[in-house]
């Protein structure tokens, strides 16, 4: 049987535009009024990168995490780059996530909603507009789909044409990421061969045991006779800042089953610490899109500040329609989330919690190195579970700035690295990531405070 298509509704299409009349931060000065519009009208006739249907299954799975059945795991760069998109660093990103999830549904003994801040990440807000070098100012990089990374008047110069670049490198990665994980590669019982290709060390060789007794697990089970073949696809989502509305609005589309509005740039789009103001763009755009929604929520976020983005964002109290990410600092959030915590019981709406240890946690070394000391990573992963037990509410996500590949950007971990060693291996053109060792170390801790609250 089929369903007639429905049409789109004038007044639904004509709201998604309301936010063009409101304050709007963080986006390019573009140069050419004429040149930003063909690039919108261009990108509205392209074919979405997800489907709705996919949206509301992810909605549906976290609507689990943030009733305490599931748990999120969100991964990827700070800022994608178009050069970055290539088949051994998506892969390592892939794999990465994979072996975090395993840890965390073995550890834990939940299923992990697995997504990546991938295929779509590549925009970036700034604290300034312009950096200065040696007495030049520029504007500073807002991430590849906006301008380039080199420090010329040229390079730093906003382009439209990024956009559509933008698009076609997203569709090429989630191509890719779709292929990884529907075709054989993210099957379970390959759970071994995921840890292939990365350096030996104590995380990876903590992995390799772990990985021994799922393997153990599996041909028990199968010689016992169950049938496997349900794990050889995994969902993965993509998920990135919904930050650059000149991408986002041409990306959103009228679904003809519903009459629903969703944005198919990605299945999950959050809005950022940045760019959250309640009277703002951004929280008026995402408000009329049918996608799950994130907000970043920074050390300064009062009571206040939460009802109101409840109000606007959940005004149906849906469970899996509003996911908050804290990203409060190491120092801070013991005494900045239990306030937010206790005030989210009053409301009736059941956000998802998860926890970004890195944005709270930046420093410049000496050396001149953005970094992150992965102790006040890990003290911040720690002041999250505390802060909920102590709550009563679920701790149920975990969102990270992480590379599969063997790069030095964050201090710490048991391969101590230090201030000196970032000079070796430091790729990111924005914040510090963790590299693939520090991932895994990470996710053993998740796994092992998600244990001691089941
Ligand atoms: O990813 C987050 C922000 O874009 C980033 O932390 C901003 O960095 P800046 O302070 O160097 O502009
Ligand atoms: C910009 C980001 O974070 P925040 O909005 O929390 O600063 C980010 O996640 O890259
Ligand atoms: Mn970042």
């Amino acid at each position: 049987m089929t369903t007639a298509a429905i049409s789109p509704d004038p007044t639904l299409v004509a709201g998604l535009d309301a936010y063009r009349s409101l304050p709007i931060k963080q986006q390019p000065a573009w140069p050419d009024a004429d040149a930003i519009d063909a690039v919108r009208a261009e990108l509205a006739t392209l074919p979405p990168l997800v489907f709705a249907g996919e949206v509301d299954m992810l909605r549906d799975r976290l609507a689990a995490a943030a009733t305490g059945n599931a748990f999120v795991l969100q991964g990827g760069d700070c800022a994608e780059t178009f050069a970055g998109a290539t088949a051994d660093q998506i892969r390592n990103r892939v794999k990465t996530i994979l072996q975090m999830s395993v840890v965390l549904t073995y550890g834990a003994a939940m299923p992990v909603v697995k997504m990546g801040r991938m295929a779509g990440q590549f925009a970036k807000p700034r604290s300034s507009d312009f950096e200065t070098r040696e007495g030049v100012t520029l504007p500073a990089y807002r991430g590849d789909i906006v301008n380039g990374y080199p420090f010329t008047e040229e390079s730093r110069a906003a382009d439209p044409q990024r956009i559509l670049r933008g698009y076609h490198m997203a569709a090429s990665t989630l191509n890719l990421v779709r292929a990884f994980t529907q075709g054989g590669f993210a099957d379970l019982r390959e759970v071994h061969s995921w840890n292939k290709g990365f350096a030996k060390n104590p995380a990876n060789a903590r992995y390799e045991a772990l990985a021994g007794e799922i393997d153990r697990a599996i041909r028990f089970m199968e010689a016992a006779g169950a049938n496997f073949d349900e794990l050889r696809a995994v969902e993965f989502y993509t998920g990135h800042e919904g930050l650059l509305l000149d991408y986002e609005r041409p990306m959103t589309r009228v679904d003809s089953r519903t009459g629903l509005a969703y944005d198919t740039s990605s299945h999950f789009q959050w809005i950022g610490e940045r760019t959250r103001e309640i009277d703002g763009a951004h929280v008026d755009f995402f408000s009329r899109v049918r996608n799950p929604i994130g907000v970043k929520l920074g050390p300064s976020t009062t009571a206040d500040d939460m009802e109101r983005l409840v109000d606007r964002l959940d005004p149906e109290r849906e469970p899996g329609r509003l996911t908050f990410i804290t990203r409060m600092g190491a120092g801070k959030i013991r005494d900045a989330l239990p306030a937010l915590l206790e005030a989210s019981k009053s409301l009736e709406s059941t956000p998802v919690w998860v926890t970004d240890p890195m944005h709270g946690n930046g420093m410049t070394t000496a050396n001149g190195y953005k970094s992150r000391r992965f102790d006040d990573v890990v003290d911040e992963v720690r002041g999250f579970f505390e802060s909920h037990r102590a709550a009563g509410t679920f701790p149920g996500g975990l969102h990270v700035e992480l590379t599969g590949d063997d790069v030095t950007e964050c201090l710490g971990g048991s391969e101590r690295i230090d201030e000196a060693d970032l000079e070796s291996r430091y790729e990111s053109l924005c914040d510090p990531r963790l590299n693939h060792m520090q991932s895994l170390e990470l996710a053993f801790l998740v796994a092992e405070e998600l244990r001691a609250i089941s």
